[in-house]
């Protein structure tokens, strides 16, 4: 029997190049001929945030299944984190995005037809939630080199139309030949020490990916409770640097003895200049960031 119960399905038409317009038809078919039609509501999005307020309005549903990327996610998961405990609806994703780094997390299938079949048949996993500087994050919060490839990334991809691992890696070879810049930053996880050090990519993951499935943190799991923080250290060149974005595709790049790990429950790092930042693949701004974990805050279908 399915779980989902009462359906709000938050679509963004505009995600993957557009791409999310039909997808919503084909995911509100196929759902409601499982459901019922009268169990599906639809709504689309118009335009940045919109996914945020319809989540945030939706305590009367079950379910709120959110179809895009991980930028419409990122959106309804913070509309849900506004709602009561007792209110909030549980999330399910149809990924229709570029990275679609929560569902690879989820290891929900990037076709509607798949993703709507598995959605249909799923359980419910308590995951945990990030929070930053007051915003939810469902996958991933990087500053710096990692952050500027995503960040350029998304403009690239509004320019050329570009999707996919090529995009994300003719950007990551720019920003590495470019911007290939060290950064001072004091960290304290939990209730330790404040540590000193430099960095050229500083990750902090719920799940393991990100950029469109480098699996940064690799032991990440999403209902541990715990922070994963992958940071690397210079001196690291852009011949170095290369080799271990490539190495991260795969997760190998755990062995460089460039590469510090940590786990956390929070943490509150300082940079003496504000960074490229990006949550969940949107750009978030400040120098200071706090953040701390909200054990099994979402109710998931997976
Ligand atoms: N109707 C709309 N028109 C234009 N942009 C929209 C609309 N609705 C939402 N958006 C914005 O589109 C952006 C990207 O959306 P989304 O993440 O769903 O797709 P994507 O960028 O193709 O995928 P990914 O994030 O996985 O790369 C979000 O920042 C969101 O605010």
């Amino acid at each position: 029997m399915s779980l989902l119960g009462r359906v709000l399905l938050i679509a963004n038409p505009a995600a993957q190049s557009g791409a999310g317009d039909a997808a919503a038809d084909r995911a509100a078919e196929l759902l409601r001929a499982a459901l019922g039609a009268d169990a599906v509501t639809v709504a689309r999005t118009a335009g940045p945030r919109h996914a945020c307020a319809l989540a945030k309005a939706a305590d009367g549903a079950d379910t709120v299944v959110a179809l895009g990327g991980d930028g419409v996610i990122h959106e309804v998961v913070n509309g849900l984190m506004a709602l009561p405990v007792v209110a909030r609806p549980q999330l399910g994703v149809i990924p229709v995005g570029s990275g679609n780094d929560y569902a690879r997390a989820l290891g929900i299938p990037a076709q509607v037809d798949k993703a709507c079949a598995r959605l249909l048949h799923a359980k419910v996993r308590p995951v945990d939630i990030g929070c930053v500087n007051g915003e939810f994050f469902a996958e991933t919060l990087s500053f710096g080199l990692d952050a500027a490839i995503a960040l350029d990334t998304m403009e690239r991809r509004k320019r050329t139309g570009k999707s996919g691992t090529v995009l994300y890696m003719a950007s990551g070879f720019d920003q590495l030949f470019h911007h290939l810049d060290e950064r001072v930053y004091r960290l304290q996880l939990d209730d330790g020490p404040v540590m000193q050090g430099a960095s050229i990519t500083f990750a902090v993951q719920m799940g393991p990916y990100y950029g469109g499935g480098f699996r940064i943190c690799p032991d990440a799991s999403l209902d541990d409770g715990l922070f994963d923080l992958c940071i690397s250290n210079p001196p690291i060149g852009p011949v170095g640097a290369a080799a271990i974005f490539l190495r991260a595709k795969n997760g190998n790049h755990v062995s460089s003895p460039r590469m510090e790990f940590h786990q956390a429950r929070k943490m509150r790092v300082e940079f003496d200049e504000m960074p490229p930042a990006q949550v969940d693949g949107e750009r978030i701004e400040a120098s200071v960031f706090e953040a701390e974990v909200m054990p099994a805050a979402l109710r998931v279908l997976q």
